[in-house]
């Protein structure tokens, strides 16, 4: 007798593409399905479990909710990825569905390649790989600065090659995916949409559909159950690390800052935005907190464009420590992004 294997849903996307935002999305909008959800993120702040565990219900539990935030989930494979799989299959009630939320900088194709772990591959099917992207920066040319020239190098070749870690580590995450989600479209307007669509099609070495949303927000039905069993399609979804010899994460740093406590809201965020805008700074987040607020402050932001809002009330057994993760290219300036907002 065969027993039916539990779909698993690879999410990836470049950082602050809305990954968290659609996993949230999914555990709230009613789909019938139990789902566990496990987290992979840079630096050890842990903002996106956190995120995702404050939206937990009885069809997702917070303790279905696992954070892996040592390292790059597709480096850890026998060590983390499949023992923690393995835990959350032998739930008591196990899920009916995985979601796994990939680091904005994890290359997609090797995590696919761990499901033919022996241990994996009886009892999960990737059900599909799902790749959002920021409709704002991908219309700004970030990722393919020259649309003409990535078309012209696709016509002679799968695969392209990219000047810049950001073409090559977005070139990867939709060259694997199933489907893509064009989100953040409240932020462009329809001719810059239209661009988008044209780089992801240029990006693109097969037909996939893309759909387009905001804050995440899409049917789960086009999401879950796509029945790809992308396990076996490897050879369909190529990457510029097939052999995992060099690894993209290796073209990006990460650094902790911590901040004292502070009265003025919109001065932090002028700081985090001008670290973007002088010094190249990719993403940082991390929660805050505010003199004299019972509130902890969370703080986003996504090159400059800079979110922040009241969470939660900090635990009354919690230390208030303000600490923002910030990432950016290798060699970005460390100190004096850090001086940017440490800054008085
Ligand atoms: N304007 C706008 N902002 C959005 C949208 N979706 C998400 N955001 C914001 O973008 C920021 C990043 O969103 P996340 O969902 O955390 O992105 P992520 O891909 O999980 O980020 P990393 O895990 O750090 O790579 C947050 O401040 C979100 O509130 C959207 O559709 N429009």
């Amino acid at each position: 007798m065969s027993i039916e294997k539990i779909p698993v849903t690879i999410i990836t996307g470049f950082l602050g593409a809305g990954k968290t935002s659609l996993i949230r999305h999914l555990i709230e909008a009613p789909h019938g399905r139990r789902l566990a959800i496990l987290v992979n993120e840079f630096g050890d702040v842990g903002v996106d479990g956190d995120i995702l565990k404050g939206c937990s219900d009885e069809n997702c539990p917070e303790d279905a909710i696992v954070e892996l935030t040592n390292g790059c989930l597709c480096c850890t494979v026998a060590d983390e990825f499949v023992p923690t799989i393995s835990a959350l299959l032998a739930r008591p009630e196990p899920p009916q569905h995985i979601l796994i939320e990939t680091s904005g900088l994890a290359l997609p194709k090797p995590l696919l390649k761990a499901f033919d772990w022996p241990d994996l591959r009886t009892r999960i099917t990737v059900d599909g790989v799902i790749a959002i992207a920021d409709a704002e920066a991908v219309a700004h040319g970030r990722f393919a600065p020259d649309l003409e020239a990535v078309a012209a190098q696709r016509g002679a070749d799968s695969s392209v090659s990219h000047d810049t870690p950001l073409g090559e580590v977005f070139e990867d995450q939709v060259a694997c995916a199933d489907l893509v989600i064009l989100n953040k479209v409240d932020l462009v307007n329809a001719e810059a949409l239209a661009k988008a669509r044209d780089v992801i099609q240029a990006e693109s070495p097969r037909r996939i559909p893309v759909v387009e949303a905001t804050e995440g927000r899409v049917d789960p039905r086009i999401v879950l159950g796509i029945n790809a069993a992308a396990e076996t399609d490897l050879d369909a979804r190529p990457s510029h690390h097939e052999h995992h010899d060099a690894h993209d994460h290796d073209d990006f740093e990460t650094i902790d800052v911590t901040l004292s406590a502070l009265t003025d809201v919109d001065a932090l965020i002028a700081k985090v935005e001008a670290a973007a805008r002088d010094h190249g700074v990719l993403r940082a987040k991390g929660y805050v907190a505010v003199a004299e607020k019972p509130m902890r402050l969370l703080v986003q932001g996504v090159g400059s464009r800079v979110r922040a809002q009241f969470d939660r009330a900090w635990m009354p057994d919690e230390e208030r420590i303000s600490r923002l993760v910030v990432i950016g290219e290798k060699g970005f300036d460390r100190a004096a992004v850090a001086r940017v907002l440490q800054g008085a």
